[in-house]
Formats: structure tokens, C-alpha cells, sequence
């Protein structure tokens, strides 16, 4: 399990801070794929290298802490906090970073990058031993055992993917990171990506959580979901309740913009930009894009409200009890 407790991240900077993540709260329970959703630049990049514990200038944590509570064979439960947290990479939490082939040394082999990167966490010391593991691996994950001997340039960038996914899952860690696991990527490309991480998640049981600005990757393939706004995570519910009933006003027009079975009425974006995170507006950072906007929002941040069982959200309206909903909606998905 992965618990964020009111965390606030910030890039340093020399004429300022970019607040990129502010008192962000929230669990990842065992045995889920939870999903992260918003535009680009509102921070989602930053959370999971917060969760990840991948923390350098000019990023720090200015508020909160992140916790992992891991259970080893004997059911020996471990917390791991930010700070410590790197010291589990691989075997309790590991990283699959946005653009595989950006990641990868492009002057090693395939195998050479598996070797570099987990033979010191693994029991076999035997090179021929884990050689012959990993094959097993990618061929349980159905990827041809060839692709060991490959360079990251000679692989398609699905291959690469699909490649860093083994790679990060191969130890079993409890908790794996996906960033922007599809993007850049054709549809059906795509489809197999998403499809390998739901396998992989239901063999391990272990937690994932995947960013993506795609909502259509949230309906396929998360459990639960929560959507970022300005550097905040303003609603949090099981996905099927986000997309039949979403309660915050960001939520609803994200969700009314997807393309719907049976639906051929033109699709529009949301209007307006979101607001520099340098210095966020104070009240809800939504209101300048909000239809539903009064005063209070412009004066005083929402607090966040329970709306549904395991679903909050944080918006005044929801103080007046003047919720969403968006029944019965099926979505058209890649
Ligand atoms: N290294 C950095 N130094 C300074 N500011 C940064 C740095 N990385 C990100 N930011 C800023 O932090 C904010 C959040 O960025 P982040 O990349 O986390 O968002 P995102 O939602 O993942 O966006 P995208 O989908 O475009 O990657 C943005 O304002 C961005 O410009």
C-alpha cells in the first residue's frame, strides 16, 4: 500500500518556486491499477517522481511525507518514507519513466541493461542462472527471448516499452510507477501495452498506478482514478463512478469532451488555460475556467468533500449540495 499525506512538491528555482504539487492526498491499495488524469503540466510527472522518491535539485518536498507499508515472505510488514524510499527501487517500488527510448542506454544491449539494473537485488549471483530467468520472464510477458540481444534502437518503440515493463516488474516489486505508458505510441501499439500492464498487475497483485493525460487509458485499464488540477488532486473515486458520475465541474467537462457511443455532436476542449503554478490564484485554482464559479471560490479553497463511497471531491458547489452525474455514458476507447 502507498499513502500520500498531504504532499506538496516544489522546483526550486532561482526567481521562484513552481509549486507543481500541493498538499496532495491519497492511497493506493494492494491489488489495483490507480490512475492519475489531467493536462499537461499539472503536475503529474512530478507526483509520481515524488512517490518514487526520485528527488533532486531543484525538486523538493516542502510539506507531507509518503509512506509504502511492504510485506516480505514471512508477512513482516515494512514502512518505507520518503528519503529511504530509493533504497527499495526495483524490489518493493519500481519506474517505468515516459519516453523508453530516452531511458535506455543506447549503447547496451538489452540484456546488459536487465544485468546493470537488477543483478544487485537479486538472489541468483549466477550470470547464466539469471540470464535464464529473465528469458522465462519475457517469454511468461510473451516477448521473443531475442530482443535480449537487441540494442534499444533496433526494437520498435512498442518493443522498447513493452521491454522497460519486464524490466521494472521482473523482481515482483509491490508497487510499480508508469508515466505516460502509452503515449506516443499507435493505437494498436497502444491496446498491447495496456493489455500486458493488466496482466502483469493480475499475476502480481501488486498496486500500479499509471499517468496519463488520456482519459480513454483510465476507462480501459484503471480501478480507481484521481484527476489533477493546477498541482491539486481535485477528485478521487472509483473510475466507474469518475465516468458515470463525476462531481467536480473539471471532471465533468473533461469527461463530457470524450467522443460517446452513438454521440456525433461536435466534441470541444475545456476554454481557458490553467494558471501559472508559480503563483497559483488563491480559492479553487478552477474558478477562472469554472461555468459555476461564485465569490467564495475566488476567496477560499474547497475542502474536500465525501461524495460517494471512496469518491471525494473538492469543490464548493458540493458544499450546497449541487453534485454531477453523467449516468449510464459508455465511451468510445482506442
Ligand atoms: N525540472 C523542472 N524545473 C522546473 N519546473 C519544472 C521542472 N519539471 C517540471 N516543471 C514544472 O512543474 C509543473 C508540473 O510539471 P509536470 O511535468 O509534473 O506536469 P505533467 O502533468 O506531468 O505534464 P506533462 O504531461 O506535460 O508531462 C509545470 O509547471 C512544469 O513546467
Amino acid at each position: 500500500m502507498l499513502r500520500l499525506n498531504q504532499v506538496s512538491a516544489q522546483y526550486n528555482m532561482l526567481n521562484g518556486y513552481v509549486k507543481a504539487v500541493d498538499r496532495v492526498h491519497f492511497d493506493v491499495k494492494k491489488n489495483e491499477i490507480f490512475g492519475i488524469a489531467g493536462e499537461s503540466g499539472c503536475g503529474k510527472s512530478t507526483l509520481l517522481k515524488v512517490m518514487y522518491d526520485l528527488i533532486s535539485y531543484p525538486l523538493e518536498i516542502s510539506h507531507g511525507s509518503v509512506e509504502i507499508h511492504s510485506q516480505d515472505k514471512n508477512g513482516q510488514t515494512t514502512i518505507h518514507t520518503n528519503g529511504s524510499i530509493h533504497k527499495s527501487w526495483w524490489k518493493v517500488i519500481s519506474y517505468v519513466p515516459q519516453g523508453a527510448m530516452h531511458v535506455m542506454n543506447p549503447v547496451a544491449r538489452i540484456k546488459d541493461q536487465f544485468f546493470d539494473a537488477i543483478s544487485k537485488y537479486h538472489d541468483k549471483k549466477d550470470k547464466k542462472e539469471l540470464q535464464a530467468e529473465i528469458t522465462r520472464y519475457l517469454q511468461e510477458l510473451e516477448l521473443p527471448p531475442e530482443v535480449l540481444k537487441a540494442y534499444p534502437h533496433q526494437l520498435s518503440g512498442g518493443m522498447r516499452q513493452r521491454v522497460l515493463i519486464a524490466l521494472a516488474t521482473f523482481l515482483h516489486p509491490d508497487i510499480v510507477l508508469a508515466d505516460e505508458p502509452t503515449t506516443a505510441l499507435d493505437v494498436v501499439v497502444q491496446r498491447g501495452i495496456l493489455t500486458m500492464l493488466s496482466t502483469v498487475q493480475k499475476k502480481m497483485k501488486n498496486s500500479m498506478v499509471i499517468v496519463s493525460h488520456d482519459m480513454g487509458v483510465h476507462y480501459q485499464i484503471t480501478d480507481r482514478m484521481g484527476i489533477m488540477y493546477a498541482g491539486q488532486m481535485i477528485e478521487v473515486g472509483p473510475t466507474e463512478q469518475i465516468f458515470n458520475n463525476p462531481q467536480h465541474p473539471y471532471t465533468k467537462m473533461l469527461i463530457h469532451a470524450l467522443p460517446k457511443v452513438g454521440d456525433n455532436s461536435q466534441k470541444e476542449g475545456i476554454p481557458g488555460t490553467p494558471p501559472s503554478l508559480r503563483e497559483p490564484p488563491t480559492g479553487c485554482r478552477f474558478a477562472a475556467r469554472c461555468p459555476h464559479a461564485m465569490e467564495l471560490c475566488r476567496i477560499s479553497d474547497p475542502a474536500r468533500v465525501t461524495v460517494g463511497e471512496d469518491h471525494y471531491a473538492s469543490c464548493h458547489l458540493l458544499d450546497y449540495g449541487i453534485g454531477g452525474g453523467n449516468h449510464g455514458a459508455a465511451y468510445l476507447t482506442n
